[in-house]
């Protein structure tokens, strides 16, 4: 059973950078208008193959997301030095609602597969409602930037994000990280929150992987506003690496 949660892992591993590689090989379509159809237009000759991607542009990104996708998206082309071309070590990474939704495992996974699970970061439906988001990681420099438009139901006190929204994300962030060369949970997340985020503004999440100690992985995060010039939040966190069969409660 072991290795059949291993296959699976690295199963979903592919299928993020195969999609990752073939979301670099088709631009992105640009949105110029702000009418709700344009997404399912655009999206519509793929909806029936492939997952739904929640981290392309939407109609319902501001400014400042889509200037923020277009310049950490224009990092993940292929560099060229000289004649030779080489891959760029930054990847954008998919957006899906079920991490297993297109997993096989039989019995054994029975437990951790419901069909309504969704993801808890991806489950609001309503464009730029919830958390819009897009994850983009630097292997080589084992670094990831998430960046974030935060919409009206994120709401804690009024008119601005709920602190366990913005846990939440940092969670994301640097368990996106800790997670690039294996399955890893977190075990402990500390959070300084230094300035309100307020609600539809967009912000740049930093995550850097600080220390590795055998299974121990000492992640930061910092959250600031998209110029980098206000300081939102700021948390370290410790992540554990497992074996799949730790979620089997095995
Ligand atoms: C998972 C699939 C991922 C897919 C990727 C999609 C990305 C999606 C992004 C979403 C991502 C969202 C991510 C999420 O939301 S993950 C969801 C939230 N996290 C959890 O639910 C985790 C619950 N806890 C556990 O399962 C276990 O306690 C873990 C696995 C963490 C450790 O239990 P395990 O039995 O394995 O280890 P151990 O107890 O032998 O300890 C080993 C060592 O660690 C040290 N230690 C332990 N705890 C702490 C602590 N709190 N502070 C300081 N140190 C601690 C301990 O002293 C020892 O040190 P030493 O004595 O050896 O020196």
């Amino acid at each position: 059973m072991a290795r059949s949660l291993d296959r699976l892992y690295k199963g979903f591993r592919n299928l993020v950078s195969l999609s990752a590689m073939w979301s670099m090989k088709h631009p992105i379509y640009s949105v110029s208008s702000r009418s709700p159809s344009v997404r399912s237009m655009a999206v519509l000759p793929f909806s029936f193959s492939k997952p739904w991607d929640f981290s392309l542009p939407n109609p319902s990104w501001g400014p400042e997301m889509m200037q923020l996708y277009e310049h950490y998206n224009s990092m993940c082309e292929v560099e060229t030095e000289g004649e030779e071309k080489q891959e760029s070590s930054w990847k954008r990474l998919p957006g899906y609602n079920r991490l297993l939704k297109y997993a096989t495992g039989g019995v054994y996974l029975s437990k951790m597969i419901q069909s309504k699970a969704r993801l808890f970061t991806r489950n609001i439906r309503e464009p730029g409602a919830g958390f819009e988001y897009v994850l983009f990681v630097n292997i080589k420099e084992q670094k990831c930037v998430c960046i974030l438009q935060a919409g009206h139901l994120l709401e804690g006190p009024p008119g601005h994000v709920h602190g366990g929204a913005i846990a939440t994300m940092i969670d994301t962030v640097t368990g996106c990280l800790a997670s690039l060369s294996g399955a890893a949970m977190t075990a402990n997340l500390n959070i300084n929150y230094r300035s309100p985020i307020p609600l539809g503004s967009t912000v740049v999440m930093e995550s850097f992987l600080d220390k590795k100690e055998g299974r121990k992985m000492f992640v930061s995060c910092k959250v600031t506003s998209p110029d980098g010039t206000k300081l939102h939040t700021e948390a370290t966190a410790l992540f554990l690496s497992i074996n799949l069969n730790h979620l089997m409660g095995r």
